[in-house]
């Protein structure tokens, strides 16, 4: 055994090699097993081919897909005449071979996921069956059961001597590699002999005689001819197996030498998926009963507004201000969920009522009194003759989101404490005061006490604000979070775009769990949007996750300066911008200190 034959059966992955020809030139017992090239089975039968007067078990999921080309022509072969059968119908049929005059039993169906068709039979007093669906085929004879498990299409065929009575061939997976597919068999084509341990001799053989798959052929041809420099886990329908494979060519001059293929079953990451799925469901189950024997109501609340583990105070916080009457402001990184935490509190408080949302960095600042306060008719020009109530007056009884309050200019800014502290607003053009019972939440991604320090926000109206108030963590800082959020944002993208449950693979969840995420919860949901939109399958691969940038992988170093300019910056604001104070506070000598100021550029 060569070295490269010996390096590749050590891997745990199927894979085999091919020259620039596609002869295959290695390939391992992975790979020989995953196509039927290997055999494990006890039981063995000699080679032959269909005699006339066999009798002949059909299972076929869809007649011409993996059954080795079956056309409804070749069923002539088992006496059936029949010019309703098509092709991609569901087909089970118990008939002798070339037997004229005997009378074959059939059933058919355009074939649907839901459907099982079954046929039973006696044979010389023995009795066989035939049923396919629920992606299993099944030929019997007597209590000897051939089962092949498929996923998209199968052709099963168990074939009894006519001469012996005894079973003279049945189907294994590898058949179309074998060539030994029901089409192949009814237009007379051999079979191979099956004993225990058989292994079918590859190397030397052109890989077409083996594997079939439109796409992969394609992709292979590709890198042959350096088109394309490699394809990595892609998904690939290969001899009717759904496989994942990467193509990996092997340099030499301008092109390459020859290339790898490497294989992974689909069906044992649908597996990992399925267990991995199943652990996050019973933490998540575990963790709202958990809440649910703590905190009776906040079970509602956390429903609507998700669980986390690191958020969890957090949100028991949030919950806790939703059912006070009070002013609250939230802050937070843009995109951390501050709008969708403001629509949660609303919809669990007691208070009911209208829910207005004003984003206040789209108003013009000429606009601003009229549209947050309203005008009385003819208050200036262009206004509507007959006045308008503005965002306050319309929330009347419910509550008003302020998103990026920030941005409010400062005379708005006064006129806005007024309505806190006395509860009217006054129309432009009027002077009457109306009452209004509103409940304010604000949000911003500003640093509003570096506002306040700056005289960009009034002290009065901040405080006011900020009495209860709650923070946002960005994604990056609570990653045991994700895993939940992702698995709430692939439920709500799936209701909103009306489609099946798709899970994604290890890697696809562990590139996203790696990700630093600078733009939080709205990214983590575009990124899902887009995956969603480009899987063809149920699953969602690694390659399908576009990232805006690689996984920023910071060092402890870069992490710590980060966080203390985040903790000057601060401490400045605290203090109102005086640097003795804030120097004094952080108990730091005076070089130190500016020299600090200076390597942040804080002016
Ligand atoms: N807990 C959550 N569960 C599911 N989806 C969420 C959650 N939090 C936020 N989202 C979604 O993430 C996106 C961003 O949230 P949102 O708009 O509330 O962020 P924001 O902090 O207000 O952003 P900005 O500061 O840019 O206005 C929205 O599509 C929202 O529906």
């Amino acid at each position: 055994m060569d070295l490269l034959q010996s390096v590749m059966n050590s891997s745990s992955h199927a894979m085999f090699t091919l020259d620039r020809e596609g002869i295959i030139t290695h390939i391992n017992r992975q790979a020989k097993n995953r196509f039927g090239l290997f055999n494990h089975s006890q039981y063995s039968h000699a080679a032959g081919r269909l005699e006339p007067g066999d009798l002949v078990i059909v299972a076929d999921s869809a007649i011409g897909a993996d059954d080795g080309n079956l056309r409804p022509a070749d069923l002539e072969r088992l006496g059936i005449q029949d010019r309703k059968i098509r092709s991609g119908d569901m087909f089970v049929a118990i008939g002798a071979f070339d037997l004229p005059g005997s009378k074959p039993a059939y059933k058919f169906l355009p074939g649907r996921d839901a459907d099982v068709l079954r046929l039973e039979s006696v044979h010389q007093g023995t009795a066989v069956r035939a049923s396919i669906g629920n992606r299993i085929a099944l030929a019997a004879v007597g209590e000897t059961e051939y089962v092949i498990r498929y996923f998209r299409s199968i052709g099963q065929i168990v074939v009894i001597d006519g001469k012996t009575g005894q079973v003279k061939f049945w189907q294994e997976n590898g058949y179309s590699a074998r060539r030994e597919g029901v089409g192949n068999l009814l237009r007379g084509g051999a079979y191979i002999a099956k004993s225990p341990d058989f292994e079918i001799k590859v190397e030397g053989y052109h890989f077409r005689e083996f594997f079939e798959g439109e796409r992969f052929e394609r992709h292979l041809a590709q890198v042959m001819s350096g088109q394309v420099p490699q394809y990595e886990d892609m998904e690939y329908e290969i001899n009717g197996f759904e496989l994942i494979a990467s193509i990996l060519p092997v340099p030499g001059g301008a092109l390459p030498e020859s290339v790898i293929v490497k294989f992974r079953n689909i069906e044992d990451i649908r597996v990992t998926i399925m267990e991995r799925n199943n652990a996050i469901k019973s933490a998540e189950r575990k963790y709202r009963e958990t809440e649910r024997s703590v905190r009776p109501d906040e079970n509602a609340f956390a429903a609507l507004f998700g669980i986390g583990t690191a958020t969890a105070s957090a949100r028991h916080h949030a919950y806790k201000l939703s059912q006070l009457d009070c002013n609250v402001l939230i802050t937070g990184e843009s995109g951390t969920g501050k709008s969708f935490l403001a629509r949660a509190i609303h919809q669990a408080q007691p208070r009911k009522g209208p829910f207005v949302t004003v984003d206040c960095s789209t108003i013009a600042p000429t606009l601003f009194e009229s549209e947050m306060f309203g005008y009385v008719g003819g208050a200036f020009t262009g206004a509507s003759p007959k006045g308008k109530a503005g965002f306050f007056e319309e929330a009347d009884g419910g509550t008003i989101f302020l998103d990026e309050i920030g941005e409010i200019p400062l005379n708005i800014q006064a006129k806005l404490l007024n309505v806190i502290q006395n509860k009217v607003v006054c129309r432009v053009g009027s002077t009457k005061m109306v009452p209004v019972d509103v409940r304010i939440l604000a949000a911003t991604n500003r640093n509003l006490k570096e506002d306040v320090a700056a005289g960009r926000f009034r002290q009065d109206l901040y405080y006011r604000l900020s009495a209860f108030s709650l923070e946002l963590p960005p994604l990056r800082s609570c990653p045991e979070d994700i895993c939940f959020i992702i698995d709430n944002l692939m439920e709500k993208i799936q209701q909103k775009y009306g489609v099946t449950r798709k899970n994604l693979s290890g890697e696809a969840f562990s590139k996203l769990i790696a990700y630093d995420w600078p733009g939080n919860i709205r990214e983590l949901e575009n990124v899902l949007e887009s995956a969603v939109a480009l899987s063809e399958s149920d699953i969602i691969y690694a390659e399908q996750i576009r990232l805006e940038s690689e996984p920023v992988r910071m060092g402890l170093k870069e992490r710590l300066k980060i966080e203390e300019e985040k903790i000057i910056r601060q401490t400045l604001a605290q203090c109102g911008g005086s640097r003795s104070r804030a120097m004094e506070q952080l108990g730091l000598s005076k070089t130190v200190f500016y020299g600090k100021l200076k390597e942040y550029q804080i002016e």
